[in-house]
């Protein structure tokens, strides 16, 4: 194709809205990559005619199927299961499976778009996929999870393995619940192998996974800082979510000297003006993950903290955001008050949290910014570090981890100044981060020829 022939941005995206009509989430994710990457290959002719943003932006496949369970009063129940295989150029498919009602195709055809650059940033071989359904686990008995968990696995089994696609944990999927699939794929297949990440320590998990994506996402912040010569000491921190990102994020934050001032759930907020310590980051992880209750109950236990009913915390003045529950949860408007209020930085532990419109007035604003996929990669990382330990049947120490997991996290940060550096001391830390993520990929699939 001749340069003249290149296919420009608007048609591109035109393209994209017209494959993939009622999937918004997805065409958001494609269109906040696409922006940084027609810049970068403006000059580069292969990636142009070899077409490999059309490709990435065309999942490998999409397995649907359907996940038949037995609810406590002996009910029939249907739900929809699924795994978007996006891209397995430079590794396994690999990316976490949600329980959520809000599952669609949409949400996971863009959570294993953004896996594929994500897991590319890390610096380790994995390719990108995610998987889900739309199963609530909210008031199911421990009993029906376990059905559900391993109606799900009867089909998923025969679509992945350790060298092929490698689910984890993401929104509605923990430790319980990985130990269940897990158990089932084993049953089924008479293999013990690595076929999933976020295992019970007892059987093959690694050390600090369940820490890794909260802690990375402030390692990943604290770069930030350091790179303008500030440090997270006495920063107010206003945190979104509080599950198993939101409160390790928290813990590394007080940890390093910060205040941390809220935490949320789908009901609302709960802001802590006496700032939210180790101890009561404790409350929250046994009220979420053992009792699973909401978070407004939080008040009850700290009564010098309020409960805002069905709001979003980023009124809450604060020099450091970290939205840490689900996409779209930050829009133009939050991002808007942040910077007004004196925010300087936000690190984003979910995927995607921020929506377009909240993006680019970060950008305009020049606060540091860090997307979910560089942000919130040492989830992964751990996890392609479990795989790593799997293989060679053996587990790494707990001090060793770390190392690896801040090495890591550094490796992303330098990748993202590499290709997000504006010259001016403004680092564009979602160019930088689209940017590095496509060019490995792309890669190695010019080295592959048209496949
Ligand atoms: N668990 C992991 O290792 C990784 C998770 N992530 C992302 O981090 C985010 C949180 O995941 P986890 O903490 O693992 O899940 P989780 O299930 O432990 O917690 C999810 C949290 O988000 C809240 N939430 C869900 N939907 C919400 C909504 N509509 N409005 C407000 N709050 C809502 C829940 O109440 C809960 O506090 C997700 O975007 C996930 O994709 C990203 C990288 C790795
Ligand atoms: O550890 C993994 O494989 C999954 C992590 C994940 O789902 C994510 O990074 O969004």
């Amino acid at each position: 194709m001749a340069a003249s022939d290149h296919v420009d941005f608007a048609t591109f995206m035109e393209g994209v809205n017209r494959r993939n009509p009622h999937q918004p989430e997805f065409v958001q994710a494609v269109q906040e990559v696409a922006e940084d990457i027609f810049d970068f290959i403006a000059d580069k002719e292969e990636y142009h005619s070899q077409q490999i943003l059309r490709r990435i932006a065309e999942p490998d496949r999409v397995v649907s199927f359907r996940v038949c369970w037995e609810d406590d009063n002996g009910n029939i129940r249907v739900q929809r299961g699924w795994r978007v295989q996006n891209n397995n150029a430079i590794g396994p498919y690999k990316g976490g499976i949600r329980f959520h009602p809000s599952v669609n195709e949409s949400v996971l055809k863009f959570l294993a778009f953004e896996q594929t650059f994500k897991n590319a940033l890390t610096g380790l071989p994995m390719g990108g996929g995610k998987g889900g359904s739309n199963f609530n686990p909210k008031g199911k008995s421990v009993r029906e999870i376990m059905r559900f968990c391993q109606s799900f696995m009867t089909e998923l089994f025969r679509h992945i393995g350790p060298d092929v696609d490698v689910p984890a944990g993401d929104i509605g999927v923990g430790g319980r619940e990985i130990g269940f699939m897990f158990g089932q794929y084993k049953r089924i297949t008479n293999h013990f192998n690595g076929v999933l990440t976020g295992k019970g320590l007892e059987y093959g998990g690694s050390l600090i996974r369940t820490e890794a994506t909260g802690y990375g996402a402030v390692y990943f912040l604290e770069n930030m800082l350091k790179h303008r010569g500030m440090d997270l000491h006495g920063k107010k921190a206003v945190i979104s979510g509080s599950g198993n990102v939101a409160t390790h994020a928290a813990e590394k934050i007080v940890q390093l000297g910060g205040k941390v001032l809220t935490l949320s759930d789908s009901g609302g907020f709960i802001h802590d003006p006496d700032g939210i310590s180790q101890e009561k980051i404790d409350w929250v992880k046994a009220h979420k993950t053992h009792r699973r209750g909401r978070i407004e109950e939080y008040v009850e236990a700290y009564p010098a903290a309020t409960f805002h009913a069905g709001k979003t915390p980023w009124g809450v003045p604060c020099d450091v955001a970290l939205p840490c529950a689900t996409q779209n949860e930050l829009l133009g408007a939050d991002a808007r008050m942040l910077v007004e209020n004196g925010c300087i930085a936000v690190s984003e532990g979910a995927n995607m949290p921020s929506d377009l419109d909240a993006v680019h007035h970060f950008k305009a604003a020049k606060i540091m910014f860090a997307p979910g996929k560089a942000a919130n990669a040492g989830g992964v990382a751990v996890s392609g570090l479990e795989m790593s330990q799997n293989s060679a049947r053996r587990s790494w120490k707990e001090d060793e981890l770390q190392a690896m997991l801040k090495d890591i996290m550094d490796g992303i940060h330098g990748r993202c100044i590499a290709y997000g550096d504006q010259g001016d001391g403004y680092v564009d830390y979602v160019k930088g981060a689209n940017i590095a993520g496509f060019k490995k990929v792309a890669d190695a699939m010019l080295a592959f020829g048209v496949v």
